[in-house]
């Protein structure tokens, strides 16, 4: 039975996210200089890089891939599409699963337009740019459906939605950091996740470091554990995984843009034991 302080942080926490506004954080967060596919420094090409190598070095593979929290991004899943014949996309709120099936349903219709980073993919994988429509249509092809999540519950899925034999391979970017109240709870919520992956299976995590807020839209301010490197990895470990490779990217200032207070970001590359 959790203790009641940590009942109440986790409410507080979904009722931060009533008021969260996909456009605006597409904004704020997936076009430059953040998403600047011309800066080597810029976040977004240092992110998507991580994980076209995490997905291609030739031991991550199987049958299904979920992706935990996704938001309205789907960024990270654009090397993993490759690999997977069956993508799941899921998230706590309508709204940001409904801005997704936009994307997946007519692509005029979703707030942020992906194409550049369907195009970096591909160069990524040393296809020409152009390949893009090509990655657009096997992404249509494997993502089987959008649906909701919650990593505060020791079962984050509905039974219905997860084959018995678990995903092969999970990636979360950005989400338990953002929706926990504490250290402790973002612990438990790795747990949790850990228990829809078989074992052996991978888990691809990228957060953020040391930020303690961010804006889910204008005015929706939304609080974050703050973490450093050595409590992602003790979490990793206490949660029953193996780090096979951490890797970090510290912000120049000028990606300090004022939606949130994050210093750094990291990419994990873990094994379900
Ligand atoms: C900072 S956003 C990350 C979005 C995206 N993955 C990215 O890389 O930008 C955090 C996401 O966590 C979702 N979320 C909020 N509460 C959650 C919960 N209890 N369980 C799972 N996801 C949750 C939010 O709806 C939001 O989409
Ligand atoms: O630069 N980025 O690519 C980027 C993308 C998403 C997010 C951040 C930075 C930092 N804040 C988190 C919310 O905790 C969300």
């Amino acid at each position: 039975m959790e203790e009641k302080g940590t009942e109440n942080g986790v409410a507080a926490m979904a009722a931060c996210y009533q008021g969260f506004d996909p456009a605006a954080y597409l904004q704020y967060n997936y076009t430059p200089p953040r998403a600047d596919f011309e800066r080597k420094d810029s976040i977004v090409p240092w992110k998507l890089a991580c994980l076209h190598r995490a997905f291609t070095e030739g031991d991550v593979n199987g049958e299904l891939l979920v992706d935990i929290g996704s938001g309205p991004t789907l960024y990270q899943v654009l090397s993993g599409c490759e690999v997977f014949n069956k993508v799941l996309l899921t998230d706590y709120l309508e709204v940001n699963r409904r801005e997704l099936r936009g994307w997946f349903q007519d692509e005029g219709a979703s707030s942020l337009d992906w194409t550049p980073y369907l195009q970096h993919v591909c160069k990524l994988e040393g296809r020409r740019p152009s390949a893009w429509t090509e990655k657009a249509a096997k992404l249509r092809q494997v993502v089987k459906d959008i649906v909701p999540v919650d990593v505060h519950r020791p079962q984050p899925l509905s039974l219905d939605d997860l084959p018995s034999a678990g995903a092969d391979c999970l990636v979360s970017c950005f989400c338990l950091e953002s929706v926990s109240p504490d250290l402790a709870a973002f612990t438990r919520a790795l747990g949790h996740i850990g228990r829809l992956l078989r074992a052996g299976g991978h888990l691809l995590l990228i957060g953020a470091l040391g930020e303690s807020y961010y804006f889910g839209g204008p005015g929706v301010k939304i609080p974050v554990v703050p973490l450093n490197e050595a409590q992602v990895c003790a979490s990793l470990k206490e949660s029953g995984y193996t780090l096979i490779r951490l890797e970090v990217y510290t912000l120049p200032q000028d990606m300090r843009v004022g939606v949130d207070d994050v210093s750094g970001v990291f990419f994990a590359k873990a094994v379900k034991e």
